[in-house]
């Protein structure tokens, strides 16, 4: 829980600009409330069925607390419902001042697909994000719970209860499942049922990670030589109810490293993984579920950071280069489902991203879910904190376009019904359409948790053993996975081309401004006008800063590497720009490090997120 701390010249101000802070924010809930009129709770229900989003991103902002109220401290966060047209937004109100010193209130609006105030309970909060993990899981495929937030928004108090609450649903899905396939009611099955349910739990700190079960046992993750992650040395619990799952996650919780910081003295300096690995014991050819319970540590601007020695210092570098790493993980995977742009997924950037390699991987074969939740502190005197914590969280929401951007016949994510079946049947004599898909699409089929696929495989006869079935799964998948990555190349190409073309055109334009000293003096303008821009954005929009960096280290990379898997006269083309392409590469590279230094310069009043962001996309290279 936050501690108390002596209140800066700042936060007298802002607790005694309270009515004009008041009735700011009141004048603006009135004009967004005429704008967009109230969605109706049928409305919100509809949008939560249609949810068949792979990335959720939601906050919670928790109610200000008794102790707060009685220091003068009130909340300055407006949330409000998506519909089905709108989306769920959180509006941070924030005092400045003016150039002539008279105060304003300042609004930045974010939007999420889920936005929950202090009124919402648990349960509402578990309904619309965690509980669609469990199916996933269950039937093969990964789902992943992240929670983030600043110290004393009320993480634990959320994730404690969903985690209760995942534990409930898990084992009585096991049931129903064994109910369903047996017709044994749940009552006379055991609690986990036809499944194995395996947990352990461990720490990220930096580079280490601890075991939170037997601490402080040393753990590593590492991909074998199979491509599979490994959490070597791991002390693994079997769990048979949901009493031993919350025994063990509240063993593991009373471990976990804390550390004191300028903030709170319990604040986590770590990341904690709480993994369940969930084997059917019914469908043994079935990939083992994976659910994953992620406690991120906090991320703290420069000012936080001032009050602590070197070690801490790179700590903390060292946790928000995960997290960029990881936000970078979660955006650009999902993008790489729904555009066809070129996305780079650097889970291998960060220990917290290489494990869950099996969500991030664009060729994995498995059904994913991410939800992502954060807590906000309402207070007025945490804005800044909060608005670190939505700049974090609000870029992983990616629109789904109306219209897939995917038009090639051979992806099945595109197929109606009747072209599916028309699939299976030319594709296998023993496996009945009728019986696999009924009435699905090809996306339908594509969300059925794998053990569901294999087992209605197997109800289409004898002859079709679990293994004959899990090889169809894999057979249809691949269609998935070579139509994206066929997109991706199509994509890279089209870039390449117009890279060869500019460079033509602009070998063509610097031959002609050397021989014209009025050209060359335009260009030397827009070179500088071009470096101001930068520098603005440092201030403005660090954010655009970095992904337009990010944008250009893409284009570097895509130059030199689009020579592999192409036709011999798109390589004739490659070949055509391929000569200088290592070279220009180079300098490009270097050309974007000093971009980055320029803007950095005397630069120390930069949030340490801010400062990660850079790191990492040098480190990326
Ligand atoms: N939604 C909520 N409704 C009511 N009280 C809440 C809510 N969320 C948090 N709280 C209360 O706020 C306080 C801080 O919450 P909590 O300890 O969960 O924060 P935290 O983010 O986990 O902090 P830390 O990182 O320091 O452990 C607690 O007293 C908790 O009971």
């Amino acid at each position: 829980m936050a501690q108390q701390h002596d209140l800066s010249w700042f936060e007298d101000k802002a607790l005694s600009q309270r009515e004009f802070i008041e009735k700011e924010m009141a004048k603006f809930t009135r004009t967004i409330m005429k704008e967009s009129p109230e969605t109706s709770p049928q409305e919100v229900e509809a949008n939560v069925e249609d949810d068949d989003r792979d990335v959720v991103i939601c906050v919670r902002a928790r109610p200000v607390l008794p102790a707060e109220l009685e220091r003068g401290i009130f909340p300055a966060i407006l949330t409000t419902d998506g519909g089905v047209t709108t989306e769920a937004k959180v509006y941070v109100h924030s005092l400045e001042y003016k150039l002539n010193g008279l105060p304003k209130v300042t609004t930045k609006d974010f939007g999420v697909d889920y936005a929950f105030d202090e009124t919402a309970s648990n349960d509402q909060v578990y309904n619309k994000t965690a509980k669609k993990l469990i199916p996933i899981a269950l039937g093969g495929g990964v789902g992943s719970l992240f929670a983030s937030g600043q110290t004393g928004s009320g993480k634990t108090h959320t994730m404690t209860a969903i985690e209760n609450l995942i534990a409930r649903d898990l084992f009585q899905s096991a049931q129903e499942y064994r109910q369903n396939q047996n017709g044994i009611p749940a009552d006379q099955v055991s609690d986990s049922a036809d499944f194995e349910f395996r947990v352990c739990f461990f720490e990220i700190l930096g580079n280490k990670c601890y075991d939170l079960l037997e601490y402080p046992n040393e753990v590593t993750i590492m991909e074998d030589v199979l491509g599979q992650i490994q959490v070597n040395g791991v002390h693994e619990e079997q769990v048979h109810n949901p009493d031993q799952l919350m025994k063990i996650i509240a063993r593991g919780a009373e471990h976990r490293k804390t550390a004191a910081t300028y903030k709170n003295d319990t604040s986590s300096r770590s990341h904690a993984v709480c993994r369940i690995r969930i084997k059917n014991l019914r469908q043994l050819e079935a990939e083992e579920g994976l659910l994953y319970l992620l406690d991120l540590a906090g991320s703290e601007s420069a000012a936080d950071s001032k009050h602590h020695d070197k070690e801490r210092a790179k700590e903390k570098l060292d946790i928000n280069k995960s997290l960029a790493t990881l936000k970078d993980c979660i955006r650009n995977r999902a993008l790489a489902v729904l555009s066809t742009k070129h996305v780079h997924v650097p889970y291998r950037n960060s220990r917290l991203t290489l494990l869950l390699k099996t969500a991030f991987e664009l060729s994995s074969t498995r059904a994913c879910r991410t939800v992502v939740i954060a807590t906000l502190n309402p207070s007025v005197l945490d804005t800044g904190h909060s608005l670190n914590t939505l700049r974090y969280i609000s870029p992983l929401k990616v629109e789904i376009p109306v219209t897939s951007e995917s038009t090639s016949p051979e992806d099945p994510t595109s197929w109606s019904n009747t072209k599916l079946k028309e699939w299976v049947n030319e594709h296998s004599e023993v496996i009945n359409a009728e019986i696999l898909c009924p009435t699905e699409s090809g996306k339908q089929l594509l969300k059925l948790p794998e053990s569901t696929f294999i087992d209605r495989c197997v109800k289409c006869g004898p002859t079709v053993t679990p293994k004959i079935a899990k090889a169809f799964y894999n057979k249809f998948w691949r269609l998935v996975v070579d139509a994206r990555t066929k997109i991706r190349q199509d994509k890279d190409l089209a870039i390449l081309r117009n890279i060869a073309e500019r460079r033509r055109d602009g070998q063509e334009h610097l031959k002609s401004v050397q021989n014209d000293p009025e050209a060359k003096k335009r260009m030397e303008k827009e070179r500088e006008r071009h470096q101001e821009w930068l520098k603005r954005m440092v201030d403005e929009d660090p954010e655009k800063l970095a992904q337009w960096v990010e944008s250009q280290r893409i284009a570097a990379e895509i130059e030199a590497t689009a020579g592999d898997g192409m036709s011999p006269e798109e390589y004739s083309l490659w070949l055509e720009t391929n000569k200088e392409v290592a070279e220009y590469r180079q300098a490009r590279l270097k050309e974007i490090d000093e971009w980055i230094d320029k803007a950095l310069e005397g630069r120390d009043d930069i949030s340490v997120g801010g400062r990660a962001i850079f790191a990492a996309l040098r480190s990326m290279k």
